[in-house]
């Protein structure tokens, strides 16, 4: 018949095509069909190269083969499924020794199929990934610098090893149950960062940060944090032993590097630290700022921008010359540092412009943070050679709106607000609106 035949063809191609080596044999082993894999994997096994015989051409690795299926009674049914066949004799060029793996089925009382494929490097990842429970079990009952916490779904701590005490001075009442922010030092984290964190780790399989970490007695110091998920566990094979970590939904490894932080620091002051006040340069500014945005796009969260200008600052230039006005930055500077949290963005965008991305702020929380910069800058003048030097700065505010979809439009809206308080007479802070008559003057 035609379809019969065309079937056939369909078959004959699948098989041909097939990603994983295909045999069909009769219940005695002799091979009826063969892909080119199936050839290709039992050609170097096979006693002279002959593969007329299933079973012959497997017998120098897997014996029992003929025995086993000559004994299934089932008259069709899985006779072997994925059996792990160690091929002695590694292939040429080949360190690693193969392996096979087989299934076969009994399609009737006359014929099998076999399905082959070469599982070597499964079997090598499998291996590797036990060789990592052990490194883990390792650190966690040998190695004293990190602190390996097993925190839940929602980022609490369930569990820890016993180096937790000698890194961060927390005893078990004290962190159990706690959201894992509690390691790191209040004014560098925020309830929404914790959030990201979580976030990144599921999307990119880990999470590494570095920051200041604060231990039980409150003193600090600088630790790389790395946040892994955990694959769901086996209750019948834990990963770890430690009471609480292996039903953990996440692993945190935190370490203390405070002797490595001079040395990261110097890395990354050569390529994000502005040359002259030693804070964020306006690279560092849109990088951080474009990936605080797309944090608060994943879980939205007020997010704020306060953009300082310093008032007539050519006059500045003037009378002081422009060495001078460069040491008025530096102070400014500083003042900025100070008066905002470590988890926010500071940075100088501009020859006499600085902007404070705030994450987790809203409008009043940065209206107080830029009150606060004016009243500092306002109670400290600069000191130039010996002379106090009085300056003044404005500042405009905006708050990342919904629609926003990059920077550009919040900074917008910060310039626009900053130029209202410049207008309004410097020395002020304004808040952008939609309606420019409301919006907030000093
Ligand atoms: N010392 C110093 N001056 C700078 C630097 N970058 C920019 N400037 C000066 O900053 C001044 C900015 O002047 P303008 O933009 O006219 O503004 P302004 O005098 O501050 O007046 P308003 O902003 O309107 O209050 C210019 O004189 C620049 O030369 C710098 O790195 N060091």
């Amino acid at each position: 018949m035609p379809g019969m035949s065309l079937e056939h063809e369909a078959l004959i191609q699948f098989l041909y095509l097939a990603p994983v080596g295909l045999v069909q044999a009769d219940i005695d082993g002799a091979i009826s069909m063969i892909n080119p894999i199936s050839a290709q994997l039992l050609m170097p096994l096979a006693r002279g190269g002959d593969l007329s015989n299933l079973f012959a051409a497997l017998e120098s690795v897997a014996p029992d083969l003929r025995p086993m299926c000559a004994g299934y009674a089932p008259p069709s049914g899985t006779i072997c499924d994925a059996l792990q066949i160690p091929v002695n004799a590694a292939p040429h060029g080949k360190a690693q020794p193969m392996i096979l793996s087989l299934t076969i089925v009994k399609l009737d009382h006359l014929r099998i199929m076999a399905v082959l494929s070469d599982v070597t490097q499964q079997v090598q990842r499998e291996r590797q990934l036990r060789q990592s429970d052990a490194w883990l079990n390792a650190i966690l009952t040998n190695i004293t610098d990190y602190a390996l916490i097993g925190l839940d779904a929602a980022g609490c701590v369930r569990g820890w090893n016993d180096s937790i005490g000698r890194v961060t001075g927390f005893s078990a009442a004290d962190v159990i149950g706690k959201p894992f922010s509690m390691f790191s030092a209040p004014d560098a984290t925020t309830e929404a960062g914790l959030l990201d964190r979580l976030h990144e780790a599921d999307r990119n399989g880990w999470c590494m940060e570095e920051g200041t970490r604060q231990r039980a007695d409150g003193s600090r110091f600088w630790g790389s944090a790395l946040l892994a998920p955990l694959p769901d566990r086996d209750a019948a094979a834990p990963l770890v032993d430690a009471e609480g970590l292996k039903d953990a939904a996440y692993c945190l490894i935190i370490r203390d590097i405070t002797d490595k932080r001079e040395a990261t620091q110097a890395r990354q002051r050569a390529v994000f630290c502005d040359f002259l006040t030693g804070i964020g340069n306006r690279r560092a500014f849109f990088e951080q700022a474009e990936l605080e945005l797309k944090r608060s796009e994943r879980v939205p969260r007020p997010t704020a921008l306060v953009m300082f200008d310093l008032d007539h600052f050519k006059s500045v230039n003037d009378s002081h010359g422009h060495a001078g006005g460069d040491q008025v930055l530096c102070h400014f500077a500083a003042v900025l540092t100070a008066a905002f949290r470590e988890v926010d963005i500071v940075a100088r965008t501009g020859g006499e412009e600085f902007g404070v991305l705030m994450p987790s702020t809203d409008q009043a929380g940065a209206l107080a943070g830029a009150e606060r910069v004016l009243a500092l800058v306002a109670a400290q003048p600069a000191m130039v050679d010996g002379v106090a030097v009085a300056y003044t700065v404005s500042a405009g505010i905006a708050i990342l709106d919904g629609a926003d979809d990059s920077l550009d439009p919040l900074m917008k809206r910060a310039d626009q607000a900053l130029y209202r308080a410049k207008n309004g007479g410097r020395n002020r802070t304004s808040c952008w609106s939609a309606d420019p008559d409301a919006q907030h003057p000093r």
